[in-house]
């Protein structure tokens, strides 16, 4: 029997480049994963059989939000280190924190970022860090969709480079198309900064030969681009080039330090960039020259970072910001519309990934989205909804969230995991982590 649902009387987003209107109004149907059909009118044929009806009165459905960088068990160091730069946030408070970190506290730190992201409409979150087994089996329970890697720090002896090169390694072969297919694995060393050549040149050997995709920090301060000048005589975009990094499906988060002729090299090897602006004005790296990259062809998406550098998860904000600060920066008040955020936050970062049915509302596109309650008074009237997406909501007003078919927040509350508990447990580990 085909599992059907039909929504009626919705507002669906239409974010396809070159459309007329930015929204449907009528129905919206999905059978098992998949969306089938959205339009005005509903085709009887989709009305037999067993078929679930939602009402969408009052409701705006869009496509799930992608969240394309991250480091979700930072969630247990929110409020932990504020107000500081990039290197010593990591060197004075981050990584002493990290390194006393277990996979029971991944696992839970996990857990609180998920709940959030899953409330607050992320339905696909891109995640690096160390411990990721506990991560794979957060998204496997949760039912959020998931683009995960290992991230590589490469500070430490060739034995410990290896034995993390390995671990990167076997994690993405053991999860890769796991959970129905919503697990998706990459390769990830740290940044340039923190990985020597030969490091980097060995995951780029090894996602070539597993044909996976890297993701790596890179250009997020002006110090680092100095740096790199220094240490190799390049900056950090022709020094990722020469080790090949760019050879493979890539993206970069943040590329905040970019010059003209970065940019257009990262434009000829179709590099992604993940925009991060919350991270990027909480540690005071810059503003990343979004305009530019997207004129030259860059896939541009967004994220929000880890959530000691942002301090939420609320991808609503981020398209926010994003809508705000290049119109700020650059004095022109057309620079990232609201449509052209609601793209960078959904179907540019199934772009980025390399996936192609995610980030839209369309016919044979999986069925990861989301309805936002627009009877809220600070979303009337009903002029733009896609303008009041980007300029006036967060991610509160996210009522329900389906992802791969499967509905994993109802009425504002997660379905598939145990907020008070984890809410408890998170608690308890950052406690303890300042105990041991
Ligand atoms: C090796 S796992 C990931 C590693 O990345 C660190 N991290 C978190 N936010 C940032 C950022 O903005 N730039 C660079 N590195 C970052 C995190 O603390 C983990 O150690
Ligand atoms: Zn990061």
């Amino acid at each position: 029997m085909t599992q059907r649902l039909i929504i009626r009387n919705g507002l669906f987003a239409q974010l396809q480049e070159g459309l007329a209107q930015t929204t449907i109004k009528g129905y919206m149907v999905v059978e098992q994963d998949r969306i089938v059909y959205i339009g005005e009118t509903l085709p009887e044929v989709y009305e037999q059989g067993e078929v679930e009806y939602i009402d969408g009165k009052g409701l705006f459905f869009m496509p799930g939000l992608i969240n394309t960088h991250g480091h979700a068990a930072m969630s247990l160091l929110r409020g932990y280190g504020d107000d500081m730069v990039l290197q010593s946030w990591l060197q004075e408070k981050m990584w002493p924190m990290e390194a006393k970190f277990t996979g029971n506290d991944v696992y839970w730190g996990t857990a609180l970022s998920v709940i959030e992201m899953l409330k607050g409409g992320t339905t696909l979150f891109v995640d690096m860090y160390d411990h990721m087994d506990q991560v794979a089996k957060v998204s496997e329970e949760s039912g959020i969709r998931a683009a995960l890697m290992r991230g590589a720090i490469g500070l430490c002896s060739e034995d410990v480079q290896r034995m993390k090169l390995n671990e990167a390694v076997q994690f993405a072969k053991d999860w890769n198309g796991q959970a129905n297919g919503r697990i998706t694995t990459l390769l990830a060393p740290h940044a340039p900064y923190t990985c020597p050549p030969a490091f980097i040149e060995k995951f780029v050997e090894a996602a070539h030969e597993l044909d996976l995709m890297l993701h790596t920090h890179m250009s997020e301060t002006a110090a680092e681009v100095e740096q790199n000048v220094k240490e190799y005589g390049l900056r950090p975009v022709a020094h990722l080039e020469k080790l090949g990094l760019f050879s493979r499906p890539s993206f970069i988060a943040h590329g905040v330090h970019l010059n003209d002729e970065e940019i257009a090299t990262l434009a000829k090897h179709n590099v992604g960039v993940s925009h991060n602006p919350g991270s990027n004005l909480k540690l005071a790296s810059g503003v990343a020259r979004v305009v530019d990259l997207q004129r030259a062809g860059v896939v541009v998406s967004l994220g929000t970072d880890g959530a000691a550098s942002n301090n939420n998860l609320d991808m609503f904000e981020e398209m926010r910001l994003a809508a705000l600060i290049h119109k700020g920066v650059s004095g022109d008040p057309t620079a990232v519309p609201a449509a052209d955020a609601m793209r960078m936050a959904t179907v540019n970062g199934a772009r980025t990934l390399h996936m192609n049915d995610v980030g839209l509302l369309q016919v044979g596109m999986k069925a990861d989205f989301i309805a936002v309650d627009i009877d809220q008074p600070h979303l009337y009237p009903h002029t733009d909804l896609v303008s009041h997406m980007v300029y006036s909501a967060s991610a509160k007003d996210v009522q329900h969230v389906w992802v791969d078919g499967n509905q994993v927040v109802k009425n504002g509350e997660c379905l598939t995991m145990d907020e008070e508990r984890i809410k408890h447990e998170a608690e308890q580990c950052f406690r303890n982590l300042l105990e041991r």
